[in-house]
């Protein structure tokens, strides 16, 4: 697995140009990126998995241009290949925990992982039936990594994941993320403030408001 950028910038509407330092990553790689509030991180994130198109350059995944795919083909290839997992959890109030699981099966049109084995991975289990509203923050926030892990990602994003969690929580998931992207083979791209991640992860970039 080879992801890579090459030389993104970006604008929002009526903002000035942002410009993102170089990512190159293989199976089993970890990247933090940091950079002050505002710099641009989240924005980085979202140009990195699709989500938004760039004014310039380029992101590859296994030689896919993902920054050149559009629509229904972007959204399949996000659904079985990106993992994303958000500052809160967003799951599906109206679905149990496993079914929330089973939707990412379903967008990704792909067996994917056993779920009952990844739920047993996360420590969330025995939560398998219960509604989400019911999970703490940290149990919920170990549900939207299951979800983000579900279809074997080659790569997994997260924003901020343990900036709500206690350190015992954070912790458990900054753990868990990386024995997880180990174990199927993916690299993970991590958007953080926290401290108690960046023990966990030596190599980073930085992000910078021009
Ligand atoms: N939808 C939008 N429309 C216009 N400007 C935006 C939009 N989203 C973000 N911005 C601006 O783009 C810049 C980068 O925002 P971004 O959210 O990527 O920063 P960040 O580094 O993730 O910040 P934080 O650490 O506070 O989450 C900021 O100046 C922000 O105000």
């Amino acid at each position: 697995m080879r992801f890579q950028t090459q030389s993104l910038r970006f604008a929002h509407p009526g903002q000035p140009m942002l410009e993102f330092p170089d990512i190159n990553l293989s199976s089993g790689d970890s990247l933090l990126i940091l950079g002050k509030s505002g710099s641009g991180k989240t924005t980085l994130l979202n140009l990195l998995s699709g989500l938004l198109k760039p004014a310039s350059g380029k992101v590859v995944l296994d030689e896919v241009l993902i920054s050149e795919l559009d629509g229904q083909k972007l959204d399949l290839f996000r659904g079985q290949h990106i993992g994303i997992v958000f500052q809160k959890p967003h799951l599906i109030a109206a679905l149990n925990v496993k079914q929330n699981l089973e939707l990412a099966h379903f967008f990704g049109k792909k067996q994917g992982q056993n779920l009952d084995q990844l739920l047993k991975d996360l420590g969330i289990d025995k939560k398998a039936k219960s509604a989400v509203m019911t999970l703490s923050e940290g149990e919920a926030q170990r549900v939207s990594i299951a979800r983000a892990l579900a279809n074997s990602p080659k790569l997994i994003v997260a924003d901020e994941p343990t900036s709500s969690l206690d350190d015992e929580n954070s912790e458990k998931v900054i753990t868990l993320l990386k024995a997880q992207a180990s174990k199927i083979g993916a690299a993970l791209i991590i958007v953080t403030h926290d401290q108690r991640v960046k023990a966990h992860i030596s190599q980073f970039i930085e992000v910078k408001a021009s």
